[in-house]
């Protein structure tokens, strides 16, 4: 049986996977928080990590994976350009999964939204709209990204260079080819992620709503479960959810 680690393991995430492997009747190998648990002797005793944490805590979560070269997904959110760049170089020693978002349905999504900003074109603008629970603490949510990714590939540009977000007092009109980013905080919403294409006379809204957090644990098992038998390189869900 695999022996799945957990970074982040009292977190919200950390226990719906917990409740997830239990009912896949994989006992966890262990778990760590911050300041509490011994990580090096984790990951020794682990196949996988799963790493649903912060991202203050990335650099050392990858240091001691690649030293004992164990695979590890990475769920954590509110990753900037050096977490990307530690996480393409843990990934050219071992397997690392790294997603803003594990569920299905939010990655099939993603592939609708790519595809319709490559057939639609700049006349249509695009705004990606995401509520959260009151607790969140990032913005906009790794979700959000990964769907402006999308249009942005879909489009063949570069999403950094074409991001409107926080828009507040007088802006100016919006930008031609602009992908823009507008997020919302309050109550227990587990994720919700409209994507809207609009213009001259018409719209298309798409989008996904996650009723609980099992859909994400689902997916980060998964993952865990197939990136085990991976060789050393970067992946995210398409690999596994062959999309
Ligand atoms: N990719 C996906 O599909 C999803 C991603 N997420 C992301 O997962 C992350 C966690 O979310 P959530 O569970 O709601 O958050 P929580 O705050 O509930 O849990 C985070 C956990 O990580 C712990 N932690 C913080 N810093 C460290 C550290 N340095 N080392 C080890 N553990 C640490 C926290 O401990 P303490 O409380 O003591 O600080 C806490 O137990 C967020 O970034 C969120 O956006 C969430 C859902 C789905
Ligand atoms: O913090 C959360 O809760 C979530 N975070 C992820 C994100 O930032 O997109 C995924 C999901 O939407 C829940």
């Amino acid at each position: 049986m695999t022996a799945i680690g957990i970074i982040g393991a009292a977190g919200r995430m950390g226990q719906a996977i917990a409740a997830e492997l239990s009912v896949q009747g994989i006992t966890p190998a262990g778990g760590v928080d911050k300041g509490q648990g011994d990580l090096t002797a984790l990951v020794g005793a682990s196949d996988i990590l799963i790493d649903f944490s912060s991202p203050a805590a990335l650099a050392a979560n990858l240091d001691t994976c690649v030293a004992a070269n164990t695979p590890i997904v990475i769920g954590t959110t509110g990753l900037e350009a050096e977490h990307h760049a530690l996480i393409d170089e843990a990934a050219r020693r071992i397997p690392v999964l790294q997603t803003g978002n594990t569920s299905l349905g939010v990655n099939l999504l993603a592939a609708l939204v790519e595809d319709a900003a490559r057939r639609l074109g700049e006349d249509w603008d695009i705004e990606i709209v995401e509520m959260h629970h009151r607790h969140k603490v990032d913005a906009p949510s790794g979700t959000a990204l990964l769907l402006g990714q999308a249009a942005a590939r879909g489009r063949g540009v570069d999403l950094a260079a074409h991001t409107e977000s926080g828009r507040h007092g007088i802006t100016g009109a919006r930008a031609k080819g602009a992908i823009g980013f507008a997020a919302l905080r309050g109550g227990s919403v587990a994720g919700d992620h409209q994507v809207i294409l609009a213009t001259e006379g018409e719209r298309i809204e798409i989008g996904h709503r996650a009723e609980n957090r099992g859909i994400f644990a689902r997916g980060a098992v998964k993952a865990a479960l197939w990136l085990v038998g991976q060789p050393a390189g970067r992946y995210d869900m398409k690999s596994v959810l062959g999309l």
